[in-house]
C-alpha cells in the first residue's frame, strides 16, 4: 500500500528536525503507524543508516497534522518521538521545537489558509490537549522562511516564529506539581517534579558533583552518572502520574546551576538518556516556572529577571522564554521565539 512512498515534509523546527505528515497519509491504527515510522526513520539502530533519522533524538521526530477537531484551533498536531536505538515511538510528550514547523507545514499542505502578511495559526497539541498560537510570516500568502532572527544552536538567521502558550500547567501530569510538593527527595537527591508544558525533574548539578558547564559529550560519557539519573527517573515517573516510564521519553531530567552568561539559570537536560544539545522549548518554560517556586533547587540558583524574560542557558547558548505573570503571581501564559525551515518536500519510502 505504501510502495509508492508517502508524502513527507522534512523540516527544521527550532533546534530539532523532523518528518511532517498529514494524518490521512499514514495508517489510522497507531501500532501500524508506529511500525511504519520506525522503518522510515531507520530505527532501531544507533546510526539509523537505513532511514532518514539523524541518529540523534533531536533529529528523529515526527509531526502528524490533521484538520482541527476543535473550534478554537486551525490544525491538530500530534508529536511522536521515534527512539533511535529502540523500537519505540512515544506520544508521552509534546515538542515545542517541532511545533515551530507546524504552522508553516500546515500552510504548505493547504490545511490552513494563509493571509497576506502574517498568518496566525492556532495549533491543538494533541499530546497535551492544549492550544498554542504561532505567528507565521506569509507575504503574498506564501510562507517566508528567510529573516534576521537568530536562535542559539542554529547557524545563520531566519524568519521569526513567535509561539504563545496558555494554560499548559500539568500538560501531561495533571498538575503543575504532581506530587503536591515543591521538593521531593529521591535516592537522597532533592528534586522538583514539575510540568508547565513538559514533565521535568529539576535537580542541582552540584549534587552530582558537576559544575553544570560540562559538555554534552562529557556528561554522556559518564556511565555512572547516567545510571544514577535513570534510577531517579524511573522512580519519578509514577510519582508524576506518568506510570512506568521505562520506554517513555519523559520526564526530562534537568540539572541546574547558577547562570554563567548573565541569564536566569544554567541547564543540562537529559531527554531522557541523551543530553540535549540545547534545551526543549516547553522544558525551558518549565524550568523558568520552577525558579518562581519558593523552595525549588532552581529558585536558590536562579537570577530572576524583572521583566518576565528568562534566559535559560544551555550547552550551545541560551533560549529566551517569556512568562506572563499576573498580579497574583500566577503564570497566565508563556512564549518564545523560534525559527523553522522547509528542508525537503517529497515522498519517503519505508522499504
Ligand atoms: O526534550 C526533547 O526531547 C526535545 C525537545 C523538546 C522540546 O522542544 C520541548 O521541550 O518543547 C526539542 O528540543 O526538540
Amino acid at each position: 500500500m505504501y510502495e509508492d512512498g508517502i508524502p513527507c515534509l522534512w523540516m527544521r523546527g527550532g533546534t530539532s528536525k523532523g518528518a511532517y505528515f498529514l494524518a490521512e497519509h499514514l495508517p489510522a491504527d497507531p501500532a501500524e503507524r508506529d511500525s511504519l515510522l520506525l522503518k522510515i526513520m531507520g530505527s532501531p539502530d544507533p546510526r539509523q543508516i537505513d532511514g532518514i533519522g539523524g541518529a540523534d533524538p533531536l533529529t528523529s521526530k515526527v509531526a502528524v497534522l490533521s484538520p482541527s477537531t476543535r473550534a478554537d484551533a486551525d490544525v491538530d498536531y500530534l508529536f511522536l518521538q521515534v527512539f533511535v536505538d529502540q523500537a519505540v515511538v512515544s506520544d508521552a510528550q509534546g515538542c515545542g521545537n517541532i511545533l515551530a514547523g507546524v504552522g508553516p507545514a500546515a500552510i504548505e499542505r493547504g490545511l490552513v489558509k494563509s493571509s497576506s502578511g502574517i498568518t496566525e495559526v492556532h495549533i491543538h497539541m494533541l499530546n497535551s490537549g492544549d492550544v498554542a498560537v504561532a505567528r507565521i510570516e506569509t507575504p503574498g500568502g506564501r510562507v517566508n522562511y528567510a529573516g534576521s532572527t537568530e536562535i542559539a544552536g542554529v547557524p545563520g538567521s531566519h524568519a521569526a516564529v513567535p509561539l504563545l502558550f496558555m494554560n499548559i500547567a500539568g500538560s501531561m501530569c495533571g498538575a503543575l506539581l504532581p506530587t503536591g510538593n515543591e521538593v521531593d527527595v529521591i535516592d537522597g537527591i532533592e528534586a522538583t517534579l514539575i510540568d508547565n508544558g513538559m514533565p521535568c525533574v529539576i535537580m542541582r548539578a552540584a549534587d552530582f558533583g558537576l559544575t553544570g558547564e560540562e559538555t554534552r559529550e562529557a556528561i554522556e560519557a559518564d556511565a555512572e552518572l547516567k545510571s544514577r539519573i535513570e534510577a531517579i527517573r524511573l522512580k519519578a515517573g509514577p510519582m508524576m502520574n506518568l506510570g512506568d516510564v521505562k520506554a517513555a521519553s519523559v520526564p526530562k531530567m534537568t540539572l541546574v546551576s547558577a547562570p554563567k552568561q548573565g541569564g536566569a539559570i544554567l541547564t543540562r537536560s537529559f531527554i531522557p538518556h541523551r543530553v540535549h544539545a540545547s534545551v526543549g522549548v516547553l522544558a525551558a518554560v518549565t524550568v523558568a516556572t520552577a525558579t518562581r517556586l519558593t523552595g525549588s533547587p532552581a529558585t536558590e540558583l536562579a537570577t530572576a529577571p524583572s521583566d518576565g524574560r528568562y534566559l535559560i542557558e544551555h550547552p550551545t547558548g541560551a533560549m529566551e522564554v517569556f512568562l506572563d505573570i499576573g498580579d497574583d503571581g500566577a503564570i497566565r501564559g508563556a512564549g518564545t521565539v523560534r525559527t523553522a525551515r522547509k528542508l525537503f518536500d517529497g515522498r519517503v519510502f519505508a522499504g
